[in-house]
Formats: structure tokens, C-alpha cells, sequence
């Protein structure tokens, strides 16, 4: 980059163990031959005596660092927020977080479709040992917090294979339809237009003869964390093949990207997108995530850079969506939801790599 060119600042509030898995000196190095300087925000100082920043890079959550992001936004208009408290707020309520994809608007397509699974809302143990609050569902099924907050406890999850397991489960819950998917899981990042689709091992099916005779639930949290190369002695990922199972439509990825990303107000976030092996060509989603793993991808300094780059030189009309952009309501009431829609052709124009883990394209 030429000395004369304008340098840019994104100061980033991230807790330790984020900060650590995602500022690492190969993407500071390359931001900075692009002329943009990754600077730590200090946690003991007050943000708006910081700065100047030309954006604010966070994956910090309360009141107070809220208010620390709208004091400095008053006082710095031109700085963008990566990305705004009130629209990442929506995916800490996992019946929110996929009413999102419900309320997609997705033009026609005979190959595909796509949907959540079904689920409900449990909110009290009055309501969970009254059989006929469940009745609509089918077992297995899975029991997630409500709340997905990043506490460790948000991620505890138990997979119910009948009656028996139900009555041990702490409410408030989401109890979604377990899926079998051949036990692959397909994680998509999205930042800004960039989106990238890896595979990641998953649960292995359920077998319908064996839900009786299981004991009622198992417990399990994050099983599509580790990356192919990351080992795991778990007994899941040893059964599991990833280099067999195809990705899904390259259209569908391009297209559901593009949709989440205006329809959340969100530039920083994965998804993860199961096949139904019941049909083959039914894709659910069945998780959001804001920044995410990112380092886990292959070639992520390239990916977040461009992205940086990006959004830098187009900072005005970001800031001029977010003012106007009202995001869509949503609610987690209990009923249960499951819409099944399909995809355009995906014509429309989404940078998107789609690679395996190992990073060939495939
Ligand atoms: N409805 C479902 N059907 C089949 N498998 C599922 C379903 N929901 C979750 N899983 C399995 O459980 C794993 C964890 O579920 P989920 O992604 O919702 O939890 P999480 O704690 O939010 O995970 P992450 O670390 O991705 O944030 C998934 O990666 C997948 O392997
Ligand atoms: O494998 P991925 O990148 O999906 O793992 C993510 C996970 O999906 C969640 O985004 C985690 O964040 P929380 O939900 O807030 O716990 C990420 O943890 P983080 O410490 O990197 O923020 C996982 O990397
Ligand atoms: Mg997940
Ligand atoms: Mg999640």
C-alpha cells in the first residue's frame, strides 16, 4: 500500500480467550499491509477516552459495555459497530435466533429446500412434565438452553431418545426434533459477502429400533467445534467420514447467506446447516452463531481482511443502513415452527467459497 493512502483503525473488545484465538500476528500482518492497524481496546479504560477508531470490532456482552458503544457512537457518527448489540441480541434466544429463517424471503427452486426443524419452547417444569405440551414432537429429540449467551452452560445439551428422558430436563428449554444427517454438519461463516461453507463431524443417526431400548437421554455440548485435523477421542468423531458427504448447493449456501445477513442487521456470524437424510435435498438450520471460530477456517486472514477492507471504504452506506434498518420483530412464543421453503437460483451475485475442511474446493 502505498505511504500516502489513507491508514484506518478497528479497535476490537474481545474476552481473552477470544482475543487469543482470533487476533493472530498473521492476520495484524496482512490488515496491515492493507493499511488497516488492529488495535486492543483497553478493557480497564473507558472506550470513548480511546481511539480514534474508525471501527469497533466486539464480542462483548451487558449493559454497561452497551453503553459504552452508544456513548462512543454519539460521539464518533462516522465509525462503524461490528456489529450492533440490538441486532446480535436476537441470537441469544434460540427460539429468535431461527424464527429468522422462518420469515426468509427466498424466490422459487424445484432441486431444494429449506427450513428449521420443528421445536418448542418450554419455559417452566409444569409446563415440561404436562406430556401434552410436547405431543406435536417426534423423539429423538434435543433439549438446548433457551438462552444462547456463550456461557459454557448455554452450550449443555441432551439428546432425549423417549418419554423416560424428558422428566430429568431443565427448563427454560427448546426441544427440537432431532434430524439424522448422516452425521456431517455444515458450517457456513459469513463475513460481510465473504461466506465460506466447511464440513464438521456431527452426532451420528438414531436408528428408530434403538429409541426404546436407549436409556432416556445422553448429554453432549459443542460436538462440531473441532475442525477434521483438531483430534478428538470421542467416540462420535471417530465413526464419522466428512470427505464423503457432498456440500450442499453452492446457490442455496449464496442465497440463505445473503438473506440472514440483511434480514439480521448482522455482518459477523455462521450457520449450521444439516441435510435430512429422510430426503436428501431438505436443508434445516438448526443454529446462528455471531462471530464465531473464524480462525478455524481455512485462509481466515484473507477472508477478514477483505472483509475489513471492505466495509472500511464503504463505511457511509453501512452506517446509512444501519440508521434506516428496522430488522424484523421477532418473539419466542411457543408455537411450534416448521416451514419448509426453497431457494432461488442463486443468480445473484455472493462471493462465496465452498471448500471442504481440509480446504479443497469441492
Ligand atoms: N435438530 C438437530 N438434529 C440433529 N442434530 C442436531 C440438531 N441440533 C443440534 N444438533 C447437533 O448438536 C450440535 C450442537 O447443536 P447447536 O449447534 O445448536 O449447539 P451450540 O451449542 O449452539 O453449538 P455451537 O458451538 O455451534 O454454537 C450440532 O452441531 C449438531 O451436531
Ligand atoms: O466451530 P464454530 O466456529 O462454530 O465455533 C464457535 C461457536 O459456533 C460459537 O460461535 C462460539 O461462541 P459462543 O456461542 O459465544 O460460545 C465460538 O466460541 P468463541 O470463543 O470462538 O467465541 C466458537 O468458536
Ligand atoms: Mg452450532
Ligand atoms: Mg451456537
Amino acid at each position: 500500500m502505498a505511504g500516502s493512502e489513507k491508514r484506518f483503525s478497528i479497535g476490537y473488545a474481545l474476552a481473552p480467550k477470544k482475543q487469543q484465538s482470533f487476533i493472530q500476528l498473521s492476520l495484524i500482518n496482512l490488515a496491515k499491509e492493507r493499511g488497516i492497524d488492529l488495535i486492543k481496546i483497553d478493557a480497564d479504560k473507558r472506550l470513548i477516552d480511546q481511539g480514534p477508531f474508525d471501527c469497533v470490532l466486539h464480542k462483548l456482552y451487558g449493559d454497561d459495555w452497551k453503553n459504552q458503544l452508544k456513548e462512543f457512537s454519539v460521539e464518533n457518527p462516522n465509525a462503524l459497530i461490528m456489529d450492533s448489540p440490538e441486532a446480535i441480541e436476537r441470537l441469544h434466544n434460540r427460539i429468535s435466533m431461527l424464527q429468522v429463517v422462518s420469515e426468509l424471503k427466498i424466490g422459487a427452486e424445484r432441486e431444494a429446500t429449506f427450513g428449521i426443524p420443528k421445536q418448542i419452547v418450554i419455559y417452566d417444569a409444569k409446563t415440561l412434565l404436562d406430556p401434552c405440551s410436547w405431543e406435536g414432537l417426534k423423539f429423538p429429540v434435543i433439549a438446548k438452553p433457551l438462552v444462547a449467551d456463550g456461557s459454557a452452560k448455554s452450550h449443555k445439551m441432551s439428546l432425549v431418545f423417549n418419554r423416560d428422558g424428558v422428566s430429568k430436563l431443565k427448563p427454560p428449554i427448546v426441544l427440537q426434533e432431532f434430524v439424522n444427517h448422516g452425521g456431517v454438519i455444515f458450517k457456513v461463516y459469513v463475513a460481510g459477502e465473504y461466506v465460506q461453507c466447511v464440513k464438521r463431524k456431527s452426532l451420528p443417526d438414531v436408528t428408530e429400533d434403538k429409541l426404546e431400548s436407549l436409556e432416556g437421554s445422553l448429554t453432549f455440548s459443542q460436538v462440531s467445534n473441532l475442525t477434521a485435523n483438531e483430534k478428538s477421542d470421542d467416540k462420535y468423531y471417530k465413526m464419522m467420514h466428512l470427505e464423503d458427504a457432498e456440500m450442499p448447493p453452492q446457490s442455496l449456501i449464496n442465497e440463505i447467506s445473503k438473506g440472514l445477513r440483511e434480514a439480521m442487521n448482522l455482518h459477523l456470524f455462521n450457520f449450521d446447516v444439516i441435510r435430512d437424510s429422510s430426503v436428501g435435498n431438505q436443508y434445516l438450520i438448526i443454529d446462528i452463531n455471531y462471530f464465531p471460530g473464524y480462525a478455524k477456517m481455512p485462509q481466515y486472514e484473507t477472508i477478514l481482511t477483505n472483509f475489513f477492507w471492505d466495509i472500511l471504504h464503504k463505511k457511509d452506506s453501512i452506517i446509512d443502513d444501519d440508521l434506516t434498518n428496522e430488522g424484523n420483530k421477532s418473539d419466542d412464543s411457543g408455537k411450534i415452527s416448521t416451514r419448509r421453503r426453497s431457494f432461488d437460483d442463486g443468480s445473484r451475485k455472493c462471493v462465496t467459497n465452498i471448500v471442504s475442511e481440509d480446504g479443497d474446493g469441492s
